[in-house]
Parts: structure tokens; sequence; C-alpha cells
């Protein structure tokens, strides 16, 4: 591999920094909403932010002339065409395609424009479907991908690997970061397009509120999934802005894992509903594992601080509140 050491990118104190301009993409998601948060809470007084209807990331000359007009010092890329097992396997052409033009537009800008780092998020889809548990940074690309969520694991790799070539070929500080399953405030309830966790809340929820018997819960119940609480994630993105500067991309993870079964049961508990649970095996399983290894994080020292059972109440607890439910 030719040219400057990609590692050597050195990268200034980001937490020393807290005047600069920082535009959070994304920031009425999940992800983004609570990196604002957590910016705002450190001090960060000048971040930039453009909802969808304002800035559609899509439109590359849209996003050139936001930038050139901006010109933030550091970038945070949590936007993204983002949703659970069945609107990955539903709708593939959005998901690959709106994720590399989203990816592509705004860390090209962000090169071209001057910014000084910039942090990918991906996600451990990326990792192949039978990928050794925990799974490490270097099973990228070492077999085949789960085939419901494919499309938007290639997305996430292309922007990984556009972090890297920039960083290889001009020794930009571009880092990318991989987070496990997450949930919290903010969250994409949609009962069909989103995430196992806001999904179940929603509905043993509705199941109680409404007095139903049963629940529908779908697949065997027998997959393992990581959840990491979005707090602690915008908690490692701020780490990783201030500490970390290397081109291999680093895990975000809890370290501990579930399965959906006793997921649902967790859920059922911490909403308080009375009846039984129906599993509907028509519906896809997904990968059977993606328990992270993030050891490389941890030993940086950076660690996660919210139980699941903790994120659950409190997640429950916003959800009641504002869906007027
Ligand atoms: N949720 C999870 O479990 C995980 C998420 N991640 C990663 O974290 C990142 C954020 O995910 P999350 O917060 O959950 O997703 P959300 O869907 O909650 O938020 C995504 C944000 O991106 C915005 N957005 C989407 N398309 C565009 C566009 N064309 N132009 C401008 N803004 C756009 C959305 O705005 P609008 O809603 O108005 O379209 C929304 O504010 C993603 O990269 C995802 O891969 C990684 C691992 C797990
Ligand atoms: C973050 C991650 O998220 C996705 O991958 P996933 O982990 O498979 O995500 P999921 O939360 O949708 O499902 C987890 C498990 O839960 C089961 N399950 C039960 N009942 C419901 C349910 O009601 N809804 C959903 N969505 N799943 C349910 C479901 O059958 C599966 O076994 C991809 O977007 C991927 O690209 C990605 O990055």
């Amino acid at each position: 591999m030719g040219g400057p050491n990609p590692d050597s990118v050195s990268s200034s104190s980001f937490l020393n920094d807290k005047s600069a301009k920082v535009f959070v993409a994304g920031h009425r998601g999940l992800v983004g909403s609570a990196i604002v948060r957590k910016l705002q809470s450190l001090g960060f007084a000048n971040l930039v932010l453009r909802s969808h209807a304002e800035l559609d990331l899509t439109r590359q000359s849209d996003v050139e002339a936001f930038f050139a007009a901006e010109k933030p010092r550091y970038v945070i890329l949590a936007a993204a065409k983002v949703g659970g097992i069945h609107a990955n396997n539903t709708y593939p052409a959005d998901f690959i395609s709106i994720n590399l033009q989203i990816q592509n537009n705004v860390i090209h800008s962000s090169f071209l424009h001057g910014v000084q780092k910039l942090l990918f998020l991906g996600s451990s889809c990326i990792y192949p479907k039978h990928a050794p548990q925990p799974i490490p940074e270097s099973a990228l690309l070492t077999g085949p991908l789960e085939p419901t969520n494919e499309w938007y694991a290639i997305a996430k790799i292309a922007g990984i690997k556009m972090c890297q070539a920039h960083r290889i070929q001009h020794s930009w500080d571009a880092i990318s970061g991989m987070p496990t399953n997450l949930y919290g405030p903010n969250d994409n309830f949609h009962p069909e397009n989103s995430h196992v966790l806001p999904a179940l809340i929603r509905r043993f929820h509705e199941a109680k509120v409404s007095g139903a018997a049963e629940v529908v819960v779908w697949g065997s119940g027998s997959p393992l999934r990581e959840f990491l609480h979005v707090d602690d994630l915008a908690d490692g993105v701020v780490f990783l802005m201030d500490k970390y500067s290397g081109v291999e991309h680093l895990n975000v993870g809890s370290g501990k894992e579930v399965t959906i079964k006793e997921l649902a049961e967790l859920v059922k508990e911490v909403v308080g509903f009375q009846g039984k649970l129906v599993w509907d095996t028509s519906k896809p399983d997904g990968t059977p594992r993606k328990l992270m290894d993030s050891s490389k994080l941890l030993s940086l020292g950076w660690e996660p601080k919210i139980s699941l059972k903790d994120g659950l109440v409190d997640t429950y607890k916003w959800y009641v509140q504002n869906h007027n439910v």
C-alpha cells in the first residue's frame, strides 16, 4: 500500500475545540439526536443542523453548496436510510442507493471543503452472517453477508472504504465506528419497519391498553442480539472523535447479548402486559448471532454504562410521554 501511513494522520483534541462548527447529519434521528444532546451537554455551542426537508443529502449539488457555505470543522455522519429486518428485506434498492448517495456526498464534500475530521457510522450487519463470535473488526469481508440486509451492509462497507481510501490517498482524518443494535429516545416505533426493541415496546403497550390476550413476535425467538443504549453510543462517538485516529473501523457494543425471546419477556415485564407471546415463524430470524468484540475501543478507555433493563424502562417512559399513547 503506497502513500503515507494512514494511522499516522494527526488528530487534535475535539473536546478542546468546543467553539468549532460541528455538522451532525441526521440530528432528528435516534443516533443524531443523542449525539446533539451529548455535544450540547459538553458545551459545544456551534452545531450546524439541517433537517431532511431543509437539506436532502442525496442531492450532490445541494450538499456541495451547503459545505461551501457552512465550512464545518467536524462532521458526524448519522444520516442514513435505516430500518429493521423487514424494511431491509423489502426495500433493498432504497437501502443500497440512498445510503451510498448520502455517504458519498457527505464524505466527498467534507473532504473538498476542508473538514478537519469526519466520523462515519456503519453497523454490525457489515460482518459475515457466520462470523466468529464475538466479532472482531478483522472479520470484515471474510464471508457471505446475511441476505436480509446485504444491500444496506454493502453500502456501509463502501462507507468504511471511502474513509480508508481518503486517509490513504490524502492523509485525511476520516474514521468509522460500527455500533451494535441501538435503542432509546427518538427511535422509530413503526409497527413493521422499525427494529425489534421499539417494535415490541409499541406492540406490548398497544396490547396492554386494548386488553388483548396475546402479542405476536417475529421469528423463532432464538436469534441473539447485543443492545446498546443510544446515550452510551453518543458517548462513544464523542470519545472516538476525541481519541481515535486510525484506518481501521472500531466496534461499539455493550458486550451483552440476549435472545429475542429473553428480550420479548423483558419488554413484556417493563410494559406490564399480562397476556401471552405467540411466535410468527413465517418471519425471518436474520443473523443467528452478532455479538461484537469491542475490546479495541474498551482498551482506549471507553465503556458503556446503561443496562438493558434500565435503558428499556427509560425508553418505555419516553415512548408513553412522546407518542400520545
Ligand atoms: N438504529 C440502530 O439500531 C443502528 C443504527 N446505526 C447507524 O446509525 C446511523 C443513524 O441511525 P438512526 O439514528 O437509527 O436512524 P434514524 O432513522 O433514526 O435517523 C436517520 C436520520 O437521517 C435522516 N435522513 C435520512 N435520509 C436523509 C436524506 N436523504 N437527507 C437528509 N437526512 C436524511 C433522517 O431524517 P428523516 O427521518 O426526516 O428522513 C433521520 O433524521 C445510521 O448510519 C445507522 O446505520 C448503526 C447500528 C444500529
Ligand atoms: C441494527 C441492525 O438491524 C437489522 O438487523 P436485525 O438485528 O436482524 O434487526 P431487527 O431489530 O429488525 O430484528 C432482530 C430480530 O428480532 C426479531 N423480531 C421479533 N419481533 C420483531 C418485530 O416486531 N420487529 C422486528 N424488526 N424484529 C422482530 C427479528 O425477526 C430478528 O430475528 C438490520 O437493519 C441490520 O442492517 C442492522 O444493522
